[in-house]
């Protein structure tokens, strides 16, 4: 089990205290906190105008807040520009100088803090090391490719010796390919240079790649947060369990409570499932449910993820009969969606083996484990 464990205020590397910016007409965040310890790889994760670029720029110091602190090693950063902060940013554009070479861009930054000669040359050299790119610092930026240029705006960003790193969308430009090379490579550059990460993303595969934390963000607030695993299997809220992937959702009245255990009256049944943790559960276990109340009649949701919904008859709770309508060829397993009577739609995924056939009739099971009751989103 990962176990994050909450840093307070006073202990944490980053801490952003209920932050707010208002736009006129516009929020963009909302009375955000969020306290990272450091060497963290976190990940603010959301739709376009979920706020996550407004609160990276809000740590880099590009945007002031309308209200709330922000603090970085203790040090109460808020009204510091940015070149004051201990952060460095790569933006999605890269921002190199192009007329420069790829040793130039990365030794700019450290000729502006001043740095002599000799330690600037050995730093350069360690930086192309560190990025793959050992041979090339005498090339043109216009010389390199895409994923080279990234490469590049990581070690400039990184030359410096950052407390925080920020990326704002760092691999948005690059080919699904590459994209999943640069991610192996910022998550081994993250761990060697043991430093905190903040990266910015729409792309949940990237997120859960990425992330020891990831933050879920929509309309300027923090929806869920926590290590992947756990926001993935337990998401505190129906909008986390939609934008981490595909789910089953059966909706419901709560009808019981028995510690972490709840059971949902739908219209297939009594379905028994455990308590979605509050939003800002740090551990990958499913007790950490404070702060939620669950009264009978609530409206409330089982979420249940397409892996943990199984044929079988012996394998957990029973959820009616289904007719299969569509199946979806994905390589390494199927995508099995099926309708009941009353109109409830499921979503699994089956061994290529398998796959019941289009037209035939299931009774999808899941285990009370696999089951996640979220209250039904209020909007
Ligand atoms: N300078 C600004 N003036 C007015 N509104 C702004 C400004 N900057 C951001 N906003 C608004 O604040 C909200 C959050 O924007 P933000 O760019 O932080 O979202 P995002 O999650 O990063 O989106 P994207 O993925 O599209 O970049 C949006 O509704 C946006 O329109």
């Amino acid at each position: 089990m990962t176990v994050l464990h909450p840093s307070s205020a006073s202990s944490a590397h980053l801490a952003v205290e209920a932050v707010s910016k208002h736009y006129p007409g516009q929020t963009a965040l909302e009375t955000v906190s969020l306290h990272v310890e450091r060497g963290r790889y976190v990940v603010l994760l959301g739709p376009s105008g979920s706020g996550k670029t407004t609160l990276l720029s809000l740590i880099g110091g590009f945007t002031m807040p309308s209200s709330g602190i922000i603090r970085i090693g203790g040090q109460d950063v808020t009204d510091l520009p940015p070149a004051k902060r201990p952060t460095t940013t790569v933006f999605q554009d890269y921002a190199l100088f192009p007329h420069m070479t790829v040793a130039a861009n990365i030794e700019f930054g450290l000729k502006l803090r001043g740095l002599k000669a000799d330690a600037r040359k050995a730093r350069v050299a360690t930086m192309l090391e560190l990025v793959g790119l050992g041979q090339h610092g005498e090339r043109s930026i216009q010389a390199l490719s895409g994923g080279q240029r990234q490469r590049v705006a990581l070690a400039r960003a990184l030359a410096v010796k950052p407390e925080i790193l920020l990326l704002d969308e760092p691999l948005g430009a690059l080919d699904l390919a590459l994209r999943r090379q640069m991610q192996d490579e910022l998550h081994r550059i993250q761990r060697q240079m043991n430093r905190t990460f903040v990266h910015v993303t729409h792309d949940q595969e990237e997120a859960m790649a990425l992330a020891d934390l990831i933050v879920v963000m929509s309309h300027g607030r923090i929806e869920d947060m926590g290590p992947p695993r756990r926001v993935y299997l337990r998401p505190a809220t129906r909008f986390a369990a939609t934008f981490m992937g595909e789910s089953t959702q059966i909706e419901g009245r709560i009808h019981g409570q028995d510690g972490q255990s709840i059971t949902l009256e739908t219209e297939i049944g009594l379905l028994r499932g455990m308590a979605a943790p509050s939003s800002g559960a740090m551990t990958d276990s499913p007790a950490d449910t404070q702060g939620r109340i669950w009264r009978t009649g609530d409206k409330a949701v089982a979420i249940i993820r397409p892996e943990n919904i199984r044929t079988a008859p012996e394998s957990g709770q029973a959820m009616g009969q289904a007719l299969v309508y569509e199946t979806v060829f994905q390589g390494n397993y199927v995508r099995v969606f099926a309708r009941s009577e009353t109109g409830q739609t499921f979503v699994l995924h089956s061994p290529a083996r398998e796959v019941p056939a289009s037209g035939s009739t299931i009774t999808p099971h899941a285990l009370m484990d696999d089951i996640t009751i979220v209250p039904a989103q209020e909007d």
